[in-house]
């Protein structure tokens, strides 16, 4: 039997972790699934917990995507393949696989698949957005065509942080950032930490980071030792705070990129901002924002979104592999999976200074 397939006899228990509507995070215990014709069977070994799976946990929603039901969690994931479907043709048990969790309709009649945008396919199918399961469990079955070789010299944990790596590669391509242009990034959590890493790698010059925790802070300055750091005090006013970017940067910002989704950093990424700036947000948050509108408006600031990412992962793999981008520093607690609940647990407490968990499967 090939060490692959030997999983199944050795742990033939499916664990996985889920939320509901009452908030009760827990493990169960699934059916092993069997992979359909264009699928594989995933055996994973490494899962990080996003802010989004703490949300839909704590809070049951993200917008209008809601926890109606029993709702696994994860989307950051990598593993081995453990069984293909008759029709697979690029893979075999045992290959080594990052995942790539939205899964688009692929059809031609859908105009953003068809020209490339799938991240704005109106079918997409997000493991661990309601209603769909996540990845955050031992097997999984995913679609042949949304599974990355993970080369050997990259780890499971660094094949499940290019998720986040995704996510800020996206922003960083659409915010049209350039060589030696001076940025703000605003957050410090993994989203900002992993932005910082590749607008680094991008040639932003300088870089200034916020945050209001001086340990997330002390971590940018680890990963990128030119970052300049900004500590952000609770009841900063927004112009204020602004003025401190300003003050860092040593000019108004042209391009922000807002990692935290809060409407105070929001607001004053605006104020650290010059005429016909970005303030570029990839941060998710409440539904309803004020914005200062007539500051944007008389300094024609464009204010601009990022939603999740596509064609992401081959040029995240080959940042990593080339070493203009080591994610690993990122990774600071880890889990087995059946200690997922604890692994929770450290991923909201913030006294646990977390700044990626992951889950991870031998
Ligand atoms: N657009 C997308 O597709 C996408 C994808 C993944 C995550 N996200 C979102 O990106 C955001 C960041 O994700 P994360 O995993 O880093 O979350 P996180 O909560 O771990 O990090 C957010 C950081 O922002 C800091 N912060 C809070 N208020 C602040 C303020 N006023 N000024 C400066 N810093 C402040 C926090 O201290 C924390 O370190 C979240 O909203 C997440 O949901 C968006
Ligand atoms: O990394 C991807 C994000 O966590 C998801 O888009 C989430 O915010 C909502 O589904
Ligand atoms: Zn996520
Ligand atoms: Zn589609």
């Amino acid at each position: 039997m090939s060490s692959a397939t030997e999983i199944l006899e050795r742990k033939p228990q499916n664990v996985a972790v889920q939320t509901n509507p009452a908030h009760d995070l827990h493990l169960i215990e699934l059916d092993v699934p069997e992979p359909g014709p264009t699928e594989c069977l995933i055996h994973v070994r490494a899962t990080g917990i996003c802010g989004s799976d703490v949300h839909f946990w704590k809070h049951g929603r993200i917008g209008d995507m809601v926890v109606c039901g029993e709702n696994g969690l994860g989307h950051e994931s990598a593993g081995v393949v453990i069984k293909t479907g008759k029709d697979v043709t690029r893979f075999k048990a045992g290959d080594r696989v990052a995942l790539e969790c939205g899964i688009p309709c692929s059809k031609p009649t859908c105009y953003y698949c068809r020209t490339g945008r799938y991240n704005a396919c109106p079918e997409v199918v997000f493991f661990s957005t309601p209603p769909y399961h996540g990845t955050l469990r031992r097997y999984h079955v995913h679609p042949e065509a949304w599974l990355h070789t993970l080369p050997d010299s990259l780890s499971f944990e660094e094949g499940s942080l290019l998720e986040p790596l995704s996510v800020a590669l996206a922003g960083i391509d659409r915010s049209n950032l350039r060589l030696g242009q001076p940025l703000v990034i605003c957050g410090a959590g993994p989203i900002g930490l992993v932005t910082l890493l590749a607008a680094h790698a991008a040639g932003a010059a300088p870089i200034v980071i916020t945050d209001l925790d001086e340990n997330r802070l002390a971590t940018a300055k680890k990963l990128v030792p030119r970052v300049r750091t900004v500590r952000v005090e609770r009841g900063d006013e927004a112009k204020v705070l602004g003025e401190k970017m300003v003050a860092a940067l040593g000019e108004e910002a042209r391009l922000v990129l807002e990692c935290t989704g809060v409407e105070s950093s929001i607001h004053a990424a605006i104020y650290a901002s010059a005429f016909g700036a970005s303030v570029f947000v990839i941060g998710v948050g409440k539904d309803f924002q004020n914005i200062p509108f007539m500051h944007l408006s008389s300094k024609e600031i464009d204010l601009r979104f990022q939603y999740r990412y596509h064609d992401t992962y081959p040029k995240a793999i080959s940042l990593v592999t080339e070493g203009l981008i080591d994610l690993k520093p990122l990774v600071t607690h880890r889990f087995k999976l059946e200690g997922g609940i604890q692994a929770f647990a450290a991923a909201s407490n913030p006294a646990a200074k977390a700044i990626k968990v992951q889950i991870l499967d031998e």
